[in-house]
């Protein structure tokens, strides 16, 4: 029998007035795995993570965690799921410094830390895994785009989550930084956890990524391995604005 999928979405549908964002999506993410979801601007990516990360309901649909309905469940319910997220705009507790932001992140979840030495010493653990250790003294606001995209995945990473989605970690990092990126991500799923991210940069999600999922217009219009969904013709079509003719005639 097939493993229980650690997040299945069915039949997802959110709409916002008269607009629907997303339209009756289903899908499902494989433990241990590294799922990417793909999509020009304004495909529905940040209405389906939202749904999913409760943030707000479906207007329609079920998700499932583990095979439990957890459709109802609110975003601030999820660390104790074991469910962590990263935000597209960043939110660092900004007069923090860096060791800072990651102790108090230490303190929530499933496993939020019991004394102040255990959040310490486990932010510290944290900081070294995604090499912001040196730079634990920085007030969260006086460092770079890179280092707090790190910073927003170290904080995640302090509730122990079994699950990780992470919204355009990317977004803004020059190639050398996005390769540095790329062997975090590869890094935290090889320590077990299993990722769901949203991604523009194709060379992201082609090496990271297991399995892709593409959405246009607030639908699923493919799904696959990177290899496959960059080859379907409605992909390249609508996503890459390639036409099979177009190929032909070059
Ligand atoms: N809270 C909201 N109220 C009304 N409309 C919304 C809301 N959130 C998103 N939308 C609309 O839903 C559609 C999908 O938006 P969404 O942000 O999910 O797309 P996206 O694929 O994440 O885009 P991007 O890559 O630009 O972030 C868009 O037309 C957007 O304007």
């Amino acid at each position: 029998m097939a493993e229980t999928p650690v997040i299945e979405v069915r039949s997802i549908t959110k709409r916002f007035k008269g607009l629907t964002a997303v339209k009756d999506v289903s899908f499902s993410i494989k433990k241990g795995g590294i799922t990417g979801m793909i999509g020009p601007n304004g495909a529905g990516k940040s209405t389906t993570f939202n749904m999913i990360c409760g943030y707000y309901p479906p207007t329609e649909g079920h998700i499932f965690y583990n095979g439990v309905d957890i459709t109802d469940k609110k975003a601030h319910e999820y660390t104790n799921m074991k469910i962590a997220r990263t935000f597209q705009i960043m939110k660092p507790l900004k007069n923090l410094s860096v060791l800072d932001n990651v102790i108090a992140s230490c303190y929530f979840g499933h496993a939020g830390a019991k004394s102040a030495k255990e959040a310490r010493e486990r932010a510290i653990e944290i900081l070294q895994f995604t090499g912001l250790y040196e730079k634990r003294h920085v007030l969260s606001k006086d460092m770079g785009t890179p280092d707090q995209k790190r910073l927003e995945m170290a904080r995640a990473l302090a509730t122990k989550p079994e699950v990780l989605f992470l919204d355009e970690n990317m977004a803004g990092l020059n190639p050398a930084e996005t390769e540095e990126a790329i062997k975090l991500i590869r890094k935290i799923n090889e320590s077990g956890v299993t990722i769901l991210l949203i991604e523009h940069i194709m060379q992201a999600v082609v090496s990271l990524c297991e399995e892709v999922i593409v959405l246009h217009h607030g639908e699923k219009i493919a799904e696959g391995t990177p290899e496959e969904v960059m080859n379907d013709p409605y992909v390249m079509e609508v996503y890459l604005g390639i036409k099979k003719e177009d190929e032909a005639d070059a």
